[in-house]
């Protein structure tokens, strides 16, 4: 992590408290930035330590979980893609790399190409997998919401925007983690996982909520073994424009019991008395 000794200007965004959180591990810096107008606690910066992958410290996966067979594998030559009638591909993204339609994302899982299939890396049916390609950066929103995200470029509707990674736990882990702020429920075969991402995680950790997100999140496989890893994958759901905050709906069993109120500012806010 690179910590600046004395926040440097960062053009009209801010002031760079960080130049690159992810120190190297994304295709793109992901800096933070200060605001002189928003105060915001710097001390997360200190415990957290970023991760592009889920953390699996407790070897779940590979000692619960069988690592070999697989409930999907392709036999194609080349590429999978719908358009070239072939039936491994998932039916959901575009030559582009990019969901034409977002709402069947939140419908079912996306089974995407692995490693025990024959196609090639850049098979239109390997998206998520490869990691993010929109740059981002934390800037303090403010002080009651604290670190947002926001884009450093346009992103297109149906982009794949990053994975929620972090600390790949039991329930009865999760049920003694004393802040669920940023517990994200998970699954492998039948078995239901979290995915806590306090103390590891990307840029994605830092995205607030809104009752009008412009991200989705979506259930998306990619391991080659018969109990995947569902991991949890946002994309975006309209076209978000340079600067603009990135949010997700953390839905109703987040808000429950929480003793503040929804600060998303949009009309059909749902969470606000
Ligand atoms: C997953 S974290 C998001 C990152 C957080 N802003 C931070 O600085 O670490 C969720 C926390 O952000 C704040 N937050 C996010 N969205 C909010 C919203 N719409 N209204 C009020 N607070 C929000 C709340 O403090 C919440 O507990």
């Amino acid at each position: 992590m690179t910590l600046g000794s004395e926040a440097k200007n960062h053009g009209q965004r801010g002031l760079v408290l960080i130049e690159d959180l992810s120190n190297g591990k994304e295709r793109f810096a992901v800096p933070v930035l200060l605001s002189p107008r928003q105060k915001v606690d710097p001390a997360v910066f200190d415990y957290f330590r970023y991760s592009p992958r889920i953390v699996d410290a407790k070897k779940i996966i590979q000692t619960q979980h069988s690592p070999s067979g697989t409930g999907f594998d392709c036999s194609c030559q080349g590429t999978c893609l719908d358009e070239f009638g072939c039936d491994c591909s998932s039916r959901v993204y575009g030559k582009d790399g990019r969901v034409s339609n977002v709402s069947v994302l939140m419908k079912a899982t996306v089974r995407e190409c692995s490693s025990s299939c024959a196609c090639d890396l850049w098979c239109g049916n390997r998206v998520a997998q490869k990691g993010p390609c929109y740059p981002v950066e934390i800037f303090a929103r403010d002080a009651k919401c604290g670190w947002g995200v926001r884009s450093s470029v346009d992103i297109p509707e149906g982009a794949f925007v990053g994975e929620y990674t972090g600390e790949l736990i039991n329930d009865d882990e999760a049920a003694l983690r004393k802040d669920n702020t940023f517990l994200f429920e998970t699954v492998i075969g039948m078995e239901t996982y979290t995915i806590d991402a306090k103390f590891y995680g990307n840029y994605t950790r830092f995205i607030n909520h809104s009752c009008e997100p412009n991200v989705k999140v979506a259930n998306v496989c990619w391991d080659a073994c018969q109990d995947q890893l569902v991991h949890m994958c946002l994309f975006s759901v309209k076209e978000i424009e340079t600067g603009e905050e990135l949010t997700i709906d953390y839905g109703d069993a987040w808000w429950i019991n929480k003793k503040f109120p929804c600060l998303c500012e949009s009309s059909s806010c749902r969470y606000r008395p």
